[in-house]
């Protein structure tokens, strides 16, 4: 792989701007955060695109589109090296060659085992291939996603409220509220952004949480995490759980087997 230092000003300016238009992308849905943009050969930026989440167009086919399809003679730049593969889409690599790109300058590699290769494969076809461009700043955006591939499981928060000699609740069990608002709403932020909230049966069984994520007025937020509940005692009827949203809609992922809604 080539280093840095091979990408010039032009393309280090517009690897930061696919950084920006790669956050637009959700943090959830399964899919990396990707941003593209194509260079002229004079460095002036065509076009720009970017990932929608999984199902759309990658960030590389959402710019190539913004061209009509022919991107004769530039130069793709891209957060994560172009994919390779058959998934929801046709392979990134192969769209770029048949669109006529002639230089591809990405930041890191793509770990995953059936997409990766898209350098390799480009370069066999004779396009010019740069990567690691600008990859700490990538490597951080894509934090999560990259280890959930790497080491092959979810990206896992663990989360929990305690005074500082350690304790949840009252000698007798009781329980008030440890924490403070800006916590709790942290709280309801991160699950906003994560695919899945998982609690043990004794924590339904004691707090009856709804485990939705909520606004600083109690409103639901746009994106729900799945509801998961791991154990074997059964789910009251009545509990709060069952009227989480993610849950009506995925019920068989959101409750284990035992406890599955009548
Ligand atoms: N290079 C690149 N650009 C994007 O915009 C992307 N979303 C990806 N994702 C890679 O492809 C896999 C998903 O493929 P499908 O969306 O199912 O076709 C994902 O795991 C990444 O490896 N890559």
């Amino acid at each position: 792989m080539s280093s840095q230092a091979t990408a010039n000003e032009h393309e280090l300016a517009a690897m930061r701007r696919a950084l920006e238009l790669a956050e637009l992308g959700p943090l959830t849905g399964g899919n990396p955060r990707v941003g593209c943009v194509l260079l002229d050969a004079d460095g002036r930026t065509v076009a720009e695109g970017w990932h929608r989440g999984a199902g759309t167009p990658h960030a590389e086919i959402d710019a190539l589109a913004k061209v009509g399809g022919d991107a004769r003679g530039l130069t793709a730049v891209v957060t994560l090296e172009p994919c390779n593969h058959w998934g929801r889409t046709g392979p990134c690599s192969i769209a770029l060659i048949g669109a006529g790109i002639s230089r591809v300058v990405y930041g890191v590699t793509d770990p995953g085992s059936h997409s990766a290769g898209g350098g390799a494969r480009l370069r066999e076809a004779g396009v010019e291939v740069v990567g690691g461009v600008r990859a700490a700043e990538v490597e951080e955006l894509l934090e999560c996603w990259l280890a959930s591939e790497r080491r092959g499981r979810p990206w896992v928060t663990v989360k929990w409220a305690s005074t500082l000699d350690g304790r949840a609740a009252a000698a007798d069990g009781t329980s008030r509220w440890i924490t403070g608002t800006a916590a709790r709403q942290r709280v309801h932020e991160e699950r906003a952004s994560n695919d899945a909230i998982l609690v043990g049966t004794g924590t339904v069984l004691a707090d009856d949480p709804s485990l939705t994520a909520r606004g600083d007025a109690g409103e639901l937020l746009s994106h729900q995490p799945v509801p998961v509940v791991v154990g074997r005692r059964p789910i009251p009827d009545d509990a709060a759980l069952r009227r989480h949203p993610g849950a009506s809609s995925r019920p068989a992922a959101a409750i284990s087997r035992r406890c599955s809604p009548t």
